[in-house]
C-alpha cells in the first residue's frame, strides 16, 4: 500500500524581500502536482492553504528579524497541521513560500518523529541568525532554527528548542554562505557538501554520504528542497538564484536515490516565485523533481 500524500500551501512571503513567492502554492498545484503523483498511484488529499497574514498590513518592527511575530504565527500553524496529518501516517508534501516555512514544517515532524533527520538541498545555507545575517531576512535562519540556535520564539515552536540534531543534517548544493555563516556552520559541526564537493565527488556520492548522514539512527529524512538549488537554466524563478548550480540530471539523480533509501517521510518545496519565473519552469521542475523522489524514474 502506498501511503496517502497530503499537501500543504504555504503563501508566506514574509521570509524574505521580494514580492511574488507567496504565489508558489499556486504554481506548483497549476504545474499538474496532483495529477501527476495520482498517476503515480498515491492517494492525494490537498489540505488547501495556511493563512498568512499580507505584508502591506503588517510593519517591519525588527529589521534583523523581519515580520517575526507573523512567521511565528505561520510556523506554530503549519506545524499544527502537519502533525496532523503526520498522525494520519500521510507523507506531507509542504508548499512554499519561502523557506522560513521550514521551522513549521520541521517542528510539525518532530512531534511524531523523536529522532528526524534533514536534507537541505540548497544554495544557500540558511544558517544564519539575526546576529550574523546581512538581510534580516528569516528565509536565510531556518536550519539553525531548527537545531536549537537563533531568537527563541523561532526555536521553540512547541514549547522546546533543538528539533533536529546536528549530527543528522546535511547541506547539499550549497555555493552561497556568508562568511559569519560559514563560522557557525562548523561551530556546530553541520555537514555541508557545496557545489564544490558534487563537483569533485559526483552527485552520486554525495548523495550516499548524506542519505547515511541523515538516514542512519534515524527514523526518518525530511527534505527541505530550495529550488534555488538547481541551476537557474531550469529554475529562473526564484528570489535569490545563484549560478553554478545542480543540473536537472543531477537533481533527479538526488531524488532517485532518496526515494530508493526507502527513508523519506516528508518534504517541502520552497522558493518558487512565478512572478521572476519563465512560463512556470521552475513550478514544473519541482514538479519534475518530486516525482521522482515518489519513484517515478525508478524501475
Ligand atoms: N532560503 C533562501 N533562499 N535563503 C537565502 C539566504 C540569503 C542570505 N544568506 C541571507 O541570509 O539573507
Ligand atoms: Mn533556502
Ligand atoms: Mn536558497
Amino acid at each position: 500500500m502506498k501511503k496517502t500524500i497530503s499537501v500543504i500551501g504555504v503563501p508566506m512571503d514574509l521570509g524574505q524581500g521580494r514580492r511574488g513567492v507567496d504565489m508558489g502554492p499556486s504554481a506548483i498545484r497549476y504545474a499538474g502536482l496532483k495529477e501527476r503523483i495520482q498517476r503515480l498511484g498515491y492517494t492525494v488529499k490537498d489540505q488547501g492553504n495556511i493563512n498568512v497574514p499580507t505584508a502591506e498590513a503588517h510593519d517591519i518592527d525588527n529589521d534583523s528579524l523581519k515580520y517575526l511575530p507573523e512567521v511565528v504565527q505561520v510556523s506554530q500553524d503549519l506545524s499544527h497541521k502537519v502533525a496532523e496529518v503526520i498522525a494520519k501516517d500521510h507523507f506531507p508534501i509542504i508548499l512554499g513560500g519561502d523557506h522560513s516555512i521550514a521551522i513549521g514544517s520541521i517542528a510539525g515532524l518532530a512531534t511524531h518523529h523523536k529522532n528526524l533527520g534533514v536534507i537541505w538541498f540548497d544554495a544557500h545555507a540558511d544558517f544564519n541568525t539575526s546576529e550574523t545575517s546581512p538581510s534580516g531576512n528569516i528565509h536565510g535562519m531556518p536550519l539553525s532554527c531548527t537545531v536549537g540556535i537563533g531568537h527563541e520564539d523561532l526555536t521553540h515552536i512547541n514549547g522546546y528548542a533543538k528539533k533536529v540534531k546536528n549530527e543528522h543534517v546535511v547541506i547539499v548544493g550549497a555555493r552561497s554562505v556568508d562568511p559569519e555563516e560559514r563560522e557557525l556552520l562548523k561551530q556546530h559541526g553541520i555537514t555541508c557538501f557545496t557545489m564544490h564537493e558534487i563537483d569533485k565527488m559526483g552527485i552520486a556520492k554525495v548523495m550516499e554520504e548524506a542519505i547515511r548522514i541523515a538516514g542512519e539512527g534515524t527514523d526518518g529524512i525530511h527534505l527541505s528542497l530550495d529550488l534555488d538549488s538547481i541551476d537557474p537554466d531550469m529554475c529562473p524563478g526564484v528570489g535569490t538564484p545563484v549560478l553554478g548550480g545542480v543540473t536537472y540530471r543531477e537533481g533527479h539523480l538526488a531524488m532517485e536515490m532518496l526515494y530508493q533509501s526507502g527513508k523519506v517521510v516528508s518534504c517541502d518545496l520552497v522558493e518558487v516565485n512565478p512572478i521572476l519565473d519563465e512560463g512556470n519552469k521552475t513550478a514544473r521542475t519541482a514538479v519534475d523533481l518530486v516525482c521522482s523522489l515518489l519513484g517515478e524514474s525508478v524501475m
